[in-house]
């Protein structure tokens, strides 16, 4: 069977090298020719653990190719997907702009039955518009070539992409004909062997469980992040509450982790994206709306608590560990970090920064803004405070001593809850931590 994935990103060449990885022809399709010609060459463009392994054996073993042009390989697969990007527009709905050009080269090209399924988070509606830009190119053409749209979101978190492509809790399909669900399934079958979690369904239903998804787990974090917050006022402890309401199996234990604030590419967009389309059709999403503003806030925390211990930050320096929005990855977007460092800036400190994979993505950000250093402990030097802004594990059994002899002060301010406080009380740090 062979198969197109158009977007060579995060989750097209994840999807690409995992279908490869089942036995799949597949072809990567990107307009960033640098990007293409990278990968022919054997660079990978992201960080994603194991992924380089994967895409390197399905090279070599002749089942994954790249391409810069659509049309080269249009007549010989059965599928296109299209994962290319739909950052938010200025108004926090979804651009479609790469969506509706791919579904425009779609239809100046094909030549038979083909279906184009949108891997791509998209709002309710968008097939309808795919399919209209589809038939006006064949219309252009004066050709009726038969084809259908589909659609496949996709769950997949950044740093354990590929566990999660290859072994997904489920994979949710708008389809709207027999064919297509025929095809769709041996598509998938090989990822669910043992137990087919497929749920078939329309498309517009499939189109909005990505945002429901991915709202409901925006929504868990700020919700416990406005609990660790009234924790923090009333003398509780929010690790325990989360182990407390966790174990009842109607709650779940996932997702309950209080810090400061959801970040990335998915959670910040598709949130804006669901409060837009629900203003689109006059109806206010109340508890969305608020998820974001508690989220915005929430964002700030780790610079109000090292306020609150340092008092003026002019002239302070300040370790920061971790820049990435979450651990093994290099992704930086809508990074806490970058609100604390904007915050620390402006009231005139110093940031050190190390990361284990995203300094470069900071220099291209941040440029010499901040410093950068060679290693958690090099941050240490001279600082008055630590501020830890994403819990890689490298970060999580630190030398105290080595950090009582570099630092001029004695302040831990912990993002994302990893230090056990009655440890750092007996070795001398005075910690802040969030929601207790
Ligand atoms: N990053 C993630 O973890 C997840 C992302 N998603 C969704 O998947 C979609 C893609 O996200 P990412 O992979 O993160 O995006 P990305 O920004 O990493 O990659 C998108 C790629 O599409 C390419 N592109 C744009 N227009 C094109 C065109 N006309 N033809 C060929 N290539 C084109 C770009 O050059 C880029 O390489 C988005 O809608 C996102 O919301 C869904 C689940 C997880
Ligand atoms: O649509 C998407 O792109 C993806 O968005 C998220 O995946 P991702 O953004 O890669 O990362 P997550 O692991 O979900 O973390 C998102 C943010 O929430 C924060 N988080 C997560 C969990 C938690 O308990 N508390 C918490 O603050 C993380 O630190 C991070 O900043 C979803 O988990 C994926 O299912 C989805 O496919």
């Amino acid at each position: 069977m062979k198969i197109a994935i158009v977007g060579t990103g995060y989750v097209g060449l994840v999807s690409g090298a995992c279908f490869a990885e089942v036995g799949i022809d597949v072809t990567c399709v990107d307009i960033d020719k640098r990007k293409i010609d990278n990968l022919i060459n054997g660079t990978i463009p992201i960080y994603e653990p194991g992924l380089d392994d994967l895409v390197s054996r399905n090279v070599k073993e002749g089942r994954l190719h790249f391409t810069t042009d659509l049309k080269e390989c249009l007549d010989e697969v059965e599928v296109v997907f299209s994962a290319v990007g739909t950052p938010p527009d200025e108004d926090g709905s979804a651009d479609l702009k790469y969506v509706l050009d791919v579904a425009r080269t779609f239809g100046r090209n094909i030549n038979k039955y083909t279906i184009l399924v949108t891997k791509s988070t998209v709002p309710v509606g968008t097939s309808a518009k795919i399919k209209a830009e589809i038939n006006r190119e064949l219309a252009e053409r004066g050709m009726s070539v038969p084809f259908e749209v589909a659609s496949n979101p996709e769950f997949l978190k950044e740093g354990a992409a590929i566990k999660d492509f290859m072994s997904p809790d489920r994979v949710v399909i708008g389809i709207e004909s027999d064919r297509a669900r025929k095809v769709m399934e041996r598509l998938y079958r090989p990822f669910l062997l043992n137990n087919f979690r497929v749920i078939f369904m329309d498309i517009a239903s499939a189109e909005m469980t990505k945002y429901a998804a991915n709202s409901m787990l925006a929504t868990r974090i700020s919700f416990m992040n406005d609990i660790a917050n009234l924790c923090e006022l009333v003398g509780a402890d929010v690790n325990m509450v989360r182990k407390g309401i966790g174990t009842d199996v109607r709650i779940g234990n996932k997702f309950l982790y209080a810090g400061c604030g959801y970040g990335g590419s998915c959670f910040p967009k598709d949130v804006k994206a669901l409060i837009h389309t629900g203003k689109e059709h006059g109806y206010k999403m109340r508890i969305i709306e608020a998820v974001e503003e508690v989220n915005e806030l929430q964002k700030s925390i780790v610079f109000r608590k090292l306020k609150d211990a340092l008092g003026d930050l002019k002239g302070r320096r300040i370790g920061m560990w971790g820049l990435a929005f979450k651990p093994e990855t290099d992704d930086m977007r809508e990074a806490p970090a970058l609100v604390v460092i904007e915050k620390l800036l402006e009231a005139g400190a110093t940031v050190v920064a190390y990361d284990p994979v995203a300094v470069p993505e900071a220099r291209r950000r941040l440029g010499d803004r901040i410093e950068y250093a060679l290693d958690m402990y090099d941050t240490a030097v001279d600082a008055d405070a630590i501020a830890l802004m994403t819990e890689w594990k490298q970060f999580r059994v630190p030398s105290w001593n080595v950090l009582h002899k570099v630092m001029r002060g004695n302040i831990i301010v912990d993002g994302r809850n990893i230090y056990d406080p009655a440890e750092l009380a007996e070795e001398g740090f005075e910690y802040h931590c969030i929601g207790k």
